[in-house]
């Protein structure tokens, strides 16, 4: 397969309401998409990138910028392309996991439509809908997160996380635990916002009864969360701190999470997000599919990932309608709490013309 050009497709989307996490408040989606074209088919990519380096060192324009200089130019000299070659010609380049992410799906999205195969069915899914989970903000006051959770519940979500940070976490914790009782699916995120001197604290979410708490200290912290693991009783899960198999493989000797969230964007693609699937399966630790405020796109491919055997936890594949008024592919609509994995070719959605173009600010076309 020979790449023909790659077009660069900046998009915004507003979210339906403001989504506050422990490091910034968001209220559009400024993302970064790529369709890339090959002599027999074409093919999407999301980039997961935010607009400024807060939940990792990578930012959109910096990901356009080393796609558009390095990335690109770099498969286009590759005499023979699929998308089990794009990891190994890129990674003389250091970093940048989130942009070469974008790149390896688009690639892959092509070579499978061409072939007619679906995205679910090369990554080895062994289920056809999976469990859906969302993920609630941090909120200005308890009554509003209360009835943030009613109307998620009434949605019909298998489970929900909650954003935490220093001074909203243990009352936000026991208000739900409290009002929708012990039998909810309840987790908490905190996106790095502790340390290992916060344990104390901590523990006083063990009585709740929490199915995991999220990355809790820095994410280079691998020690820390081993012993922030030994002194609370709610299992830990990674999420910035996991970039690749190895990472995984490492914190899970270590002791330093129970639980993994596997991000293909952060690990560099969904072929990565499916080795460290391997890995944690083979040392009996679960995984989750967590989102990044993905376009139906990126939720797409989330869900042929979230339907492999080790995936045993609801994830934050949530309805399109969680954060967008409108999608720009046929929107995904959770029914008693699961979504359906796409069976088409590829990751078996395109976009909508219209509502693609509705949101695109700049695109750029570079042909190989
Ligand atoms: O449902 C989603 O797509 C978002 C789930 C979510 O909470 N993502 C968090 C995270 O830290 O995991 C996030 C939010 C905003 C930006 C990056 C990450």
């Amino acid at each position: 397969m020979k790449l023909t050009g790659v077009e660069l497709r900046r998009i915004t989307m507003p979210l339906v309401a403001p989504f506050r996490t422990s490091f910034g408040t968001q209220t559009s989606r400024d993302a970064l998409l790529l369709r890339v074209v090959t002599g027999n088919a074409e093919g999407w990519g999301e980039c997961v990138a935010m607009s400024d380096p807060l939940y990792s060192s990578e930012y959109v324009d910096a990901a356009a910028d080393v796609l558009r200089r390095y990335f690109i130019p770099t498969l286009a000299a590759a005499d023979r392309l699929d998308a089990h070659a794009v990891a190994p010609a890129l990674a003389k380049f250091r970093g940048h996991r989130m942009a070469k992410a974008a790149l390896e799906m688009g690639v892959l999205d092509a070579e499978l439509r061409a072939e007619g195969r679906p995205l679910s069915r090369e990554l080895g899914a062994v289920r056809e809908r999976v469990p859906c989970g969302v993920s609630v903000g941090i909120m200005s006051s308890i009554p509003e997160l209360l009835d943030a959770v009613a109307g998620y519940l009434d949605a019909g979500y298998a489970r929900i996380k909650l954003k935490i940070e220093p001074g909203w976490d243990v009352a936000p914790v026991a208000a739900v635990r409290e009002r929708f009782g012990d039998e909810l699916l309840l987790q908490v995120d905190a996106n790095t916002a502790y340390t290992v001197g916060d344990a104390r604290h901590l523990a006083l979410l063990d009585p709740f009864d929490l199915l995991l708490i999220e990355q809790p200290l820095d994410e280079e912290d691998l020690l820390g969360h081993a012993e922030l693991a030994r002194q609370i009783r709610t299992p830990v899960c990674l999420d910035e701190s996991i970039t690749s198999a190895r990472t995984a493989a490492d914190a899970i000797r270590l002791q330093a999470c129970a639980i993994v969230n596997v991000k293909p964007g952060r690990v560099g693609g969904y072929l990565e997000a499916r080795r460290i699937h391997d890995v944690c399966v083979a040392h009996g630790v679960p995984v989750w599919c967590g989102g990044m405020l993905e376009t139906g796109l990126g939720r797409a491919a989330n869900l042929a990932l979230a339907a492999l055997p080790g995936f045993t936890l609801p994830g934050d594949t949530s309805g399109s309608d969680r954060y967008y008024r409108t999608d720009i592919t046929t929107p995904f609509v959770v029914r008693e709490g699961q979504l359906d994995v796409p069976t088409g070719p590829g990751i078996g959605v395109e976009p909508l013309a219209a509502e693609l173009a509705a949101v695109t600010t700049s695109t750029e076309w570079l042909p190989l």
